[in-house]
């Protein structure tokens, strides 16, 4: 592993998946998991790194679950948006407390509980240090907010799309099926879709490869490994053109 002391990156998307903030709880959100994260987002803020930030909604609703148990899709979708802003609102307030300046915004329009998505807006608060939670996905049914991770971090020029994630980074297999299961450290985005690697949904990953949008895979269950691949650790998967 290789560390610089100056930082790799200057502005970065981080996806946080719903699911990352319900700890070992099944469901919900646990603060222990919130104040953490916001603890290891904050160290990047206090090195001048422009955080983005994108996170998901499964550990409340999913729109493809709820259509399984009979709910029109579109609705269900429309819940685990709202699910996203809801995770969004916990990590404002955690990132708050801990006294990190963070705006929230959402794709769809929420007066009088945080701003609407505003790609402008957007940029001039990263640049003056602020934490941006870009909420409620695209706004859109029947897309993912690795979707959202994807479009935002293009629209906002971020240097690339951390995903967080409860496993090391992109292996042969699925890891939690195979322990045996090799690690990747580089793949290019050809090699992601010829192996069928499960990194996100095809639109998400599409997106990024067509616009040239790096993309890192990390387990962001490891205390410190966030800052360790901003200041330029190999650690996890990176996926580029190569
Ligand atoms: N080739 C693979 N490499 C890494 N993880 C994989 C692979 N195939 C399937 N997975 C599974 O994907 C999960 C992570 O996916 P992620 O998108 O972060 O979760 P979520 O679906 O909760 O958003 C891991 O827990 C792992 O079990
Ligand atoms: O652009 C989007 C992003 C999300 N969703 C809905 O919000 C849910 C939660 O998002 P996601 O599954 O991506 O969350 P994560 O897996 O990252 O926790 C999805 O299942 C969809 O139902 C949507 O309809 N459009």
């Amino acid at each position: 592993m290789t560390t610089n002391s100056k930082p790799a990156y200057r502005r970065i998307l981080l996806k946080l998946s719903g699911e990352a903030l319900m700890g070992d709880e099944g469901f919900g959100i646990d603060p222990k998991v919130l104040d953490r994260m916001a603890q290891e987002i904050k160290e990047l803020v206090e090195m001048g790194i422009q955080v983005g930030l994108v996170i998901g909604g499964g550990n409340l609703f999913r729109g493809a679950g709820l259509a399984e148990a009979g709910m029109n899709r579109v609705v269900g979708d429309q819940m685990g948006m709202l699910a996203t802003v809801m995770n969004g609102l916990a990590m404002r307030d955690a990132l708050h407390r801990a006294l990190v300046n963070t705006r929230l915004m959402s794709a769809i329009d929420l007066a009088g509980v945080c701003d609407r998505y505003n790609w402008a807006n957007a940029i001039s608060l990263l640049k003056s240090g602020r934490v941006v939670i870009f909420s409620a996905g695209t706004g859109n049914p029947f897309f993912t907010t690795d979707s959202a991770a994807c479009l935002r971090g293009i629209e906002i020029e971020a240097d690339a799309v951390f995903k967080a994630t409860k496993v090391d980074g992109i292996y042969s297999e699925d890891p939690v099926k195979n322990p045996n299961a090799e690690l990747y450290s580089e793949l290019s985005y050809d090699e992601v879709l010829e192996k069928e690697l499960k990194v996100m949904d095809l639109a998400a990953f599409t997106l990024a490869r067509d616009h040239n949008m790096p993309i890192r895979v990390f387990n962001m269950n490891k205390p410190g490994a966030l800052k360790s691949v901003i200041m330029g650790s190999s650690e996890g998967t990176v996926i580029t053109h190569k």
